[in-house]
């Protein structure tokens, strides 16, 4: 009897051990966390304040401004402008074609899937936004035509209040036929984000390899012709700037519908490779220079919508923007297009690079994801828009040819610098810590949690 009180004593006194020692553990770890969390902060700050922990510096490659520049001028005058600007009645509408109607493979099964609603769904494919302004809700028909993933298609709701035509005139370097027909719709573009849509596999991945392998290639090192270069650097800065708005707002549960940043994303298809970064920067800055190269055309451009306050607005907004005199006198010329074309084979080759970008252009009617499909369209016409500024008008010199823009080029154009002034923002501002915790978080998180795994059996006993 006494012999068991005294046992039941001693058991009771180890288990007070056991349960102390686990306290005192668990306060020993949270400190370590906290420390380790607090040396996390310090090095956030550090990374902002220190100069030589920026990983991108000096000039741009094949461009006139350096990133710290490109970085503070975004931040303090693109980004706010750009964001104000593609809310305005006349930048939010977008002319387009959303049918996938694929000219390289007809046979494309996952195409054929999405895009059923050309032959099932007529009313909702067919739709006339003036007249008949669109419902919020979805079809149950649009719904297997996205194969079930709502976040795939695009909302069609429209004001009545959209704008009057401009000039229809062909772009050599797209592929769009801008005829208005029973085709071509109207949408919101602020209604349909550009962000994770479950868009991936075989059919998305057919459509990089075309355009990388077939129409611009990767240029091996040394290469010497910037043309090529320009295309191939074109492309992947955009194709980085679609990667991280796919990763920063990011349907991170289906069940509960919660968006946010998918940080492994980012890191793994943007920010491990420097090059897909920096052609993000440079594809901005070509984008930007077409935008000021056609400051005249644009500042004299008719913006209106049947809203004068909202017209005006517009007008001041694109004024701002143009005539900045922090861009003028930080960064005067983004990128000098002067130095293209200039060898012998300088006509062939633009011809040649041309066809390329219009194979690009033909190949968005072929992206089997509704909403993918607009602003692949949307961005591939606003760079087709930017090349026909820089390298088919000769501006001041070539009176004979003059600048002329289609609204949609415009609309375009615009909202392409804006994705891409975004994409900059986030990676200037969350990259560091992106790469921080890829880098860091999950050796760290493993650690802790086999930490948390042994405290755990030590109160509970082995499972
Ligand atoms: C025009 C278009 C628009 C799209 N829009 C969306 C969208 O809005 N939302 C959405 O969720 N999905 C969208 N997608 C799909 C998305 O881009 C990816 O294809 C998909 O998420 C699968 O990604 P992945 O990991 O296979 O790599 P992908 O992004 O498909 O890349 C394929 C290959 O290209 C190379 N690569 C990747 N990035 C670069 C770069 N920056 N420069 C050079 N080479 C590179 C790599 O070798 C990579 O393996 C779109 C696809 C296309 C073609």
């Amino acid at each position: 009897m006494v012999k068991e009180k005294i046992n039941e004593k001693s058991e009771k006194i180890r288990k007070k051990g056991r349960w102390g020692f686990v306290v005192g553990a668990i306060f020993a770890l949270s400190l370590a966390i906290i420390v380790s969390k607090m040396s996390f902060f310090a090095y956030n700050i550090k990374s902002c304040d220190c100069k030589d922990s920026r990983k991108y510096t000096g000039i741009v490659e094949d461009c006139c401004c350096d990133y710290e520049t490109v970085e503070s001028l975004n931040k303090e005058v693109l980004n706010p402008l750009l964001q104000e600007l593609v809310t305005t009645p006349f930048f939010r509408y977008f002319k387009v074609k959303l049918w996938c109607d694929c000219p390289f493979w007809l046979d494309d099964g996952m195409c054929h899937l999405r895009d059923c609603s050309v032959c099932e769904c007529p009313d909702n494919e067919f739709p006339e936004p003036f007249k008949k302004p669109f419902h919020n809700k979805l079809s149950s028909d649009d719904l297997i035509c996205q194969e079930g993933k709502p976040e795939a298609t695009v909302d069609r709701t429209l004001d009545n209040n959209a704008f009057r035509g401009w000039v229809v005139v062909d772009n050599p370097w797209t592929n769009d036929d801008e005829t208005d027909n029973g085709e071509m719709t109207y949408v919101n573009l602020q209604l349909n984000p550009e962000r994770y849509t479950g868009y991936a596999g075989p059919s998305a991945r057919r459509i990089w390899d075309a355009i990388y392998t077939e129409n611009c290639p990767k240029y091996p090192s040394g290469e010497f012709c910037q043309e090529k270069r320009v295309l191939y650097k074109l492309i992947s800065g955009l194709h980085s700037s679609i990667s991280v708005h796919i990763g920063a707002d990011y349907l991170l549960d289906e069940a509960t519908n919660l968006w946010g940043q998918n940080s492994e994303l980012l890191d793994e298809r943007v920010l491990r490779y420097p090059d897909r970064v920096r052609n993000l920067y440079f594809t901005f800055l070509f984008v930007l220079r077409a935008v000021t190269k056609a400051a005249n055309y644009l500042e004299h451009a008719e913006y209106n919508t049947g809203n004068s306050a909202e017209d005006l607005k517009t007008q001041s907004l694109i004024r701002q923007l143009l005539y900045n005199p922090k861009l003028q006198a930080a960064c005067p010329l983004p990128f000098d297009e002067a130095k293209l074309w200039q060898g012998q084979s300088g006509p062939e080759l633009k011809q040649q690079i041309q066809k390329q970008f219009r194979n690009i252009s033909a190949l968005m009617d072929c992206v089997g994801c509704e909403k993918c499909r607009l602003w692949g369209k949307l961005q591939v016409l606003g760079l087709g828009t930017a090349l026909k500024i820089l390298f088919s008008v000769d501006g001041q010199n070539n009176v004979a040819q003059p600048l002329q823009l289609q609204r949609n080029e415009v609309i375009a154009l615009l909202n392409l610098l804006n994705r891409l002034s975004e994409s900059i923002k986030f990676v200037h501002e969350m990259g560091p810590a992106v790469e921080m915790t890829m880098n860091d978080g999950v050796s760290t998180l493993g650690g802790y949690s086999s930490i948390w795994k042994h405290l755990l059996s030590l109160v509970v006993g082995p499972r």
